[in-house]
């Protein structure tokens, strides 16, 4: 993620896997834009790194509501001092390599663009307090798939748990993980974050778990400037301290950047096609090609090739337990979830 030059040819597209098409419309040309980088986004503020200097800024009306987001490439003009109450204005996006995306909800709801032109998505899970969720990370992978971006997988407090039977999930995906704990004597030390730190190092790295997993007590590990607050949940709200804030991104020491999500708790999937669900989960988009057109792989779906591969000799509780995995994911984007039965988690 680095601010670069503009140029004539640059114009704001909605990315997506399948073909982007570029937003022709004619917007004032601001010869006297400089390249930033958006950093965080506080209501309707945003943090912008113009060179070495973080400038505040207002985003042009015409660039709409959410039309900027943490890691967006933008030009910006106006007061670019970065002087306390100065304030400067983006003028454009520049075209965004991925796009990270969220729905309120499963079918329908409100989608709204997370973070742009980030490299991977690590889902940070805890292996005991709270207890790790095959659920969320499925629909993760779901998110980062779709977003065009890679998926990590970050398992922590294997002090409390044994990483191997949550990894065993996942062994047929090629979605790598690392595990880290905290050490029985130095508690202040997290062990694997270095690991951790090396699969980060130049790449732009948006982490998201449940609250209470550790993931502050991560970023702290990495960014050790960046005195995220561990364990704090506010007493009134029940949530963490930085509610206003959906994103922000820390440079990493090594180079790179990880962008926090403090406010983000779930991935609605409303933004997703079914097609790219199924190709989320890599180990059953195989089985499913030999489907009859146009199946739902539902339960009960006619002829699913997804029971006939359950149902064949040598298969195992994990399969069933991936395949039961997708489906959830799949009933739960029907418009009427209830007229098809799935177990709840
Ligand atoms: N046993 C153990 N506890 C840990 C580990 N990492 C973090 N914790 C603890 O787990 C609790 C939650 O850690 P946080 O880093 O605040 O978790 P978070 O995911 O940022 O949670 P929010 O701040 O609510 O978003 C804290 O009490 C940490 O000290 C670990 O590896 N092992
Ligand atoms: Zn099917």
């Amino acid at each position: 993620m680095r601010a670069r030059d503009w140029d004539e040819s640059d114009v704001r597209v909605r990315p997506g896997r399948r073909g982007s098409r570029p937003r022709t419309k004619q917007r004032p040309s601001h010869a006297d834009a400089v390249a930033g980088l958006v950093t965080a986004v506080t209501r309707g503020r945003y943090d912008v790194l113009v060179g070495d200097r973080a400038v505040t800024a207002v985003a042009a009306r015409e660039l709409g509501r959410g039309g900027v987001v943490v890691g967006d490439e933008v030009a910006v003009v106006g007061d670019l001092t970065g002087r306390d109450g100065s304030l400067a204005r983006i003028v454009r996006v520049q075209e965004r390599r991925t796009l990270l995306r969220r729905s309120s909800e499963d079918v329908g709801g409100i989608e709204r663009a997370l973070v742009a032109n980030a490299d991977q998505l690590v889902v940070v899970t805890a292996l005991a307090d709270p207890e790790p969720r095959t659920r969320m990370v499925d629909r993760c992978l779901v998110a980062a798939f779709e977003a065009g971006m890679d998926a990590l997988l970050c398992l922590t407090k294997a002090d409390l748990a044994d990483p191997a039977p949550f990894l065993e999930h996942y062994t047929p995906l090629d979605v790598p993980a690392v595990v880290t704990h905290r050490d029985a004597v130095d508690r202040s030390v997290i062990l694997g974050a270095p690991e951790v730190a090396e699969r980060l190092r130049g790449r732009t790295s948006v982490l998201v778990g449940h609250s209470g997993v550790g993931k502050s007590t991560l970023v702290n590990a990495l960014v050790p400037t960046a005195s995220r607050a561990v364990g704090h949940v506010n007493a009134v709200t029940g949530r963490g301290r930085h509610t206003s804030t959906t994103a922000v991104a820390l440079a990493l020491p090594d180079g790179g950047w990880v962008i926090d999500t403090p406010g983000v708790r779930s991935f609605g999937l409303g933004h997703v096609d079914d097609d790219d669900v199924v190709a989320a989960f890599a180990d059953l988009a195989e089985v499913v090609t030999a489907c009859p057109p146009r199946c739902t792989h539902l339960e009960r779906a006619p002829g699913c090739a997804l029971d006939a591969w359950l149902a064949r000799p040598g298969s195992d509780a994990r399969e069933a337990a991936r395949v039961e995995s997708l489906r959830r994911v799949l009933a739960s984007r029907r418009p009427d979830p209830d007229a098809y039965p799935t177990s709840t988690p």
